[in-house]
């Protein structure tokens, strides 16, 4: 099966006036499909460039990418909304619920913005509830709900479109142990299980340690870290995360 991200020479440089930060350089790498890929580095490295250009949020200033076969870069705004929502399932370490809607709202949002054609999958909606024990919840508000109990509900939202690929900008940060395991269970679960790919930024070590590939982030330049043997690997992305 061909490589579901494909990123050739890719590139981000922001400029404002004079100066030029060249957040990405050259990033070279294909991603397979139902690999779960933690994204590693030090603060202003470029993990969350690398994350808006994979998730086609913003627009690569050199080289390309791929998503499922589809360069985004070709595509007119309003056709990568779409295609994004059906391809892609995004969470946040902040949630970025919508407030006024209920949980069950903005789940059901997230549906229609996909726009695929098919109505609501009710049981998978019934399922990822009970999965993610929210099924008492779906009626709240998020300031309602636990902060434990958002970001569940922002990973049914991720999920109810069957994404390739989930993208995930530090999903533990905000979160308890209890929670976090709760949500690594989940991002495991739809890579092992489901055979959706992962992507997941994260300064925590526990986090990084269950995915199976690590890539590193350094000045703009991206490195897949040596596979490390099982028992020194939570102390190897430590010190990676170290910088
Ligand atoms: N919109 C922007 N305009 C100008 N420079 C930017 C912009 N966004 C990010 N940068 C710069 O690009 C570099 C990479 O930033 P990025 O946010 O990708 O890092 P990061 O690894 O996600 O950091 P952190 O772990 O602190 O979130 C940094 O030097 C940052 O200051």
């Amino acid at each position: 099966m061909p490589p579901i991200i494909v990123a050739q020479q890719l590139g981000k440089t922001y400029r404002s006036g004079k100066i030029e930060t060249h957040a990405l350089r050259d990033a070279t790498f294909t991603i397979d499909r139902g690999e779960f890929v933690a994204i590693v580095g030090p603060s202003g490295s470029g993990k969350s460039t690398l994350f808006y250009l994979l998730g086609g949020l913003t627009r690569a200033t050199g080289g390309s990418v791929t998503i499922d076969g589809v360069d985004f870069s070709s595509l007119s705004d309003a056709e990568r909304t779409r295609k994004r929502g059906q391809k892609i399932g995004f969470i946040f370490q902040r949630f970025n619920l919508l407030p006024t809607l209920t949980a069950r709202g903005n789940v059901e949002l997230a549906h229609s913005i996909a726009d695929n054609g098919q109505p609501l999958d009710q049981n998978l909606l019934h399922h990822l509830a009970e999965l993610l024990r929210i099924e008492n919840r779906l009626d709240n508000r998020p300031s309602e709900l636990s902060g434990g109990e958002q970001q569940r509900v922002a990973i049914a939202r991720a999920l109810i479109t069957r994404p390739a690929i989930i993208l995930a900008d530090e999903p533990t940060g905000n979160l308890d142990t209890e929670n976090s395991e709760t949500v690594l269970e989940m991002l495991r679960h739809a890579s092992k299980e489901m055979g959706q790919t992962v992507l997941m930024i994260t300064h925590n070590p526990e986090a990084a340690a269950i995915a199976d590939r690590i890539l590193y982030v350094r000045d703009g330049r991206l490195h897949d870290a040596p596979p490390p043997p099982r028992e020194s690997r939570k102390s190897l992305i430590g010190s990676l995360l170290a910088g």
